[in-house]
């Protein structure tokens, strides 16, 4: 595969914060690469020395093998963090407008229609939700149809079926070629999106893999959790339970957790408690995802919960 987008060294700082201490990376063609961190950790910076936006202070960046500021802009599309198109277009006439800045560009009434927006084309862009306003903003950066995209937390305000829908969207842009830079805060988002992931602590790019690689590194354990019955004794509870071999459990409160419980132990684990007539209020099955590999990495907790990592097992009985 062609290498599309090459990062090497770069450094950037804004007075004493250095928000890239150099960074290295690679993305090949119709890849998409996801960037995770925390706030601050310099990802928007990495999107603007990759982007050429912002001049870095030493190191270098190429997009499809030229200097960022070089390549074609036929090519590219950036969706930045932060941008406000003009409030009092409509969202047709915005991407009018944009795709008036192309020799080649796509119909703006599918390309709105793409996003969720065809039923507010004659909305000004001022009126719109915020969420749509996010999609409008989206609309813009595919209206030229570009080989390589970046999209700075593109989801941010639209609400979940949007959510999904647009996943859907970068999904199809993936699979026709499209290489794609996503930076967000949801995990959901990266695990669905990103063949690979990068975890950028402090403007450090800690960790690059695929993100199945990454939860087998670094991404703990799957276990069960019992909570048992608020009036029981969970230490005596979990005498009396004869579990699998190889698997061993720890108490926390009304909690007994089953540690390094797979798939195919659940139902083994849930019938020693039976058996041994365990009263409990809940069972849940935790399984590792990107979340604990960022908790794990930078020592903190993501703000967006994660629903699918538990996936409760039982119930009140
Ligand atoms: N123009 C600027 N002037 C001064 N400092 C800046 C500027 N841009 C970014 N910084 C600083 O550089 C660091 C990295 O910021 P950056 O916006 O790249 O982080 P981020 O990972 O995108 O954060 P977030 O997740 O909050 O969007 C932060 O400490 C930020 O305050």
């Amino acid at each position: 595969m062609d290498e599309v987008l090459a990062a090497d060294g770069l450094r950037k700082s804004y007075g004493d914060v250095e928000a890239l201490s150099g960074v290295s990376l690679s993305v090949a063609e119709g890849e998409v690469f996801g960037l995770i961190g925390p706030n601050g950790a310099g990802k928007t910076t990495l999107v603007r020395a990759l982007t050429g936006t912002t001049a870095v202070d030493s190191g270098s960046a190429a997009i499809l093998g030229r200097d960022p500021t070089e390549v074609d802009r036929q090519r590219l599309g950036v969706l930045p963090q932060e941008f406000r198109p003009a409030g009092r277009l409509t969202a047709r006439e915005l991407v009018a407008y944009y795709a008036g800045l192309y020799d080649d560009a796509r119909d703006p009434d599918a390309v709105l229609d793409e996003v969720g927006l065809a039923d507010a084309a004659d909305t000004w862009y001022e009126n719109l939700s915020g969420g749509q306003q996010r999609r409008a903003c989206i609309a813009l950066t595919l209206v030229n149809d570009p080989d390589v995209l970046f999209l700075d937390e593109p989801t941010t305000g639209i609400d979940p079926a949007g959510r999904r829908s647009l996943w859907g969207l970068v999904e199809g842009l993936a699979a026709g070629g499209t290489t794609v830079f996503l930076t967000s805060h949801s995990m959901e988002e990266i695990e669905r999106l990103a063949d690979r992931v990068g975890l950028l602590n402090a403007g450090e790019l800690v960790t690059v893999g695929r993100p199945d690689d990454l939860v087998t590194e670094y991404g703990g354990e799957s276990r069960l959790v019992v909570r048992t019955d608020g009036d029981a004794d969970a230490d005596a509870a979990l005498e009396s339970v004869s579990l699998p071999a190889a698997l061993d459990a720890t108490v926390s409160g009304d909690d007994i957790t089953v540690h390094g419980v797979g798939p195919r132990d659940i139902g083994d684990v849930v019938a020693a408690f039976d058996d041994a007539g365990v009263v409990y209020e809940s069972l849940v099955w935790k399984q590792p995802g990107l979340e604990e590999v960022y908790l794990s990495l930078t020592g903190e907790q993501f703000e967006a919960a994660r629903p699918a990592a538990a996936a409760a097992v039982g119930g009140d009985r």
